[in-house]
């Protein structure tokens, strides 16, 4: 999970800093992207040995200072022996990367960069997405998960969907494309709202899908939106348990919500925030070690009436 933005072609060379660092340090890892966030172009973190470790790297425009990265991680107490800073060759990292991508199908979703100029499969929905400074290409098994219960969904069309933590939109590009309905985006970094903006109107989706900031629930024309009868979200475990309250109360009785974001392993600790709030799991979906939820809220049950004596 990570961004990353297109250098121009005059740019300074690349320098890419990379370390792996053990899953147990994750606040400090989060500290140390945080870090590393206002300088560097591309930060991406994936996955090592089952979720044990995190290999985490940045890419810089022009060679950072080894003795302040140095002094970083010593600051946040993380490992300081593996850690590597190489300039990379003179190419441009993103535009291989994208025409490397190839196109993609999921489902009926027919996931393509800019690049591609080949006919849409019959029958097949696309959505054109780019690789750039928002996550959501569509190559991650969370989103993966998220579209594939998206589509388990097709003849329920929602009235109101909510794509909290929307990244490219690739998810609200999904549901307006697969319902023709408006969905309503939110994402708490400024980079995603601007390119799930741009995302939307480069798919002719502009008129149906609003983007907003947002901090998770807190921002008021979404909660002015609110109740929703469907929310997507796919952020990390933890973020989803601690938000957990907002989802069951901003989520309309009888509707739906999915999770992703979250490891198999993690599924146990995330249903139990959510059923504790009434919330039931109706099916799940796994890809790698990643899990995505479908849950649903109970519809409101009627008052029982007193007999008149
Ligand atoms: C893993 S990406 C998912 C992107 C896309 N929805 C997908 O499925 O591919 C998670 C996104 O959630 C956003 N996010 C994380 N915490 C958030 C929060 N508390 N409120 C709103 N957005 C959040 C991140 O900025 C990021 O864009």
């Amino acid at each position: 999970m990570g961004k990353s933005a297109a250098p121009a072609a005059d740019a300074p060379p690349l320098w890419q800093f990379r370390i792996e660092l053990a899953a147990r340090d994750m606040a400090a890892i989060e500290a140390l992207e945080q870090a590393l966030e206002p300088q560097a172009v591309a930060l991406l973190r994936f996955e090592r040995a089952k979720g044990k470790r995190w290999r985490i790297e940045a890419l810089f425009l022009g060679k950072p200072e080894r003795r302040r990265l140095l002094s970083l991680l010593r600051s946040l107490g993380l490992e300081t022996r593996a850690w590597q800073l190489e300039r990379l060759p003179d190419r441009d990292w993103v535009a291989e990367s994208q025409a490397k991508l190839p196109s993609l199908k999921v489902g009926r979703f027919f996931i393509h960069g800019s690049h591609h100029k080949g006919a849409v499969p019959r029958g097949k929905l696309a959505l054109e997405i780019d690789a750039g400074i928002a996550f959501g290409t569509g190559r991650h098994q969370t989103t993966r998960g998220c579209l594939e219960l998206i589509e388990s969904l097709a003849a329920t069309p929602p009235g109101r969907p909510l794509d909290l933590g929307c990244g490219t939109g690739i998810l609200a590009l999904a549901m307006a494309r697969l319902w023709g309905v408006r969905v309503l985006a939110a994402d708490n970094d400024p980079d995603a709202v601007k390119v799930t903006k741009e995302n939307a109107a480069r798919n002719g989706l502009k008129p149906l899908v609003r983007v907003l900031r947002s901090e998770g629930y807190e921002a008021a024309l979404l909660k002015r939106a609110a109740p929703f009868d469907l929310i997507v979200a796919n952020i990390l475990a933890r973020p989803l348990i601690e938000m957990a309250p907002d989802l069951a109360r901003h989520l309309a009785p009888g509707g739906r919500a999915i999770l992703s974001g979250l490891l198999i392993e993690q599924e146990g600790e995330v249903l139990a925030a959510h059923r504790a709030l009434g919330l039931r799991c109706e099916a799940r979906r796994h890809h790698g070690d990643w899990s995505a939820l479908l849950l649903r809220k109970p519809k409101a049950r009627r008052g029982v009436r007193k007999r008149r004596a």
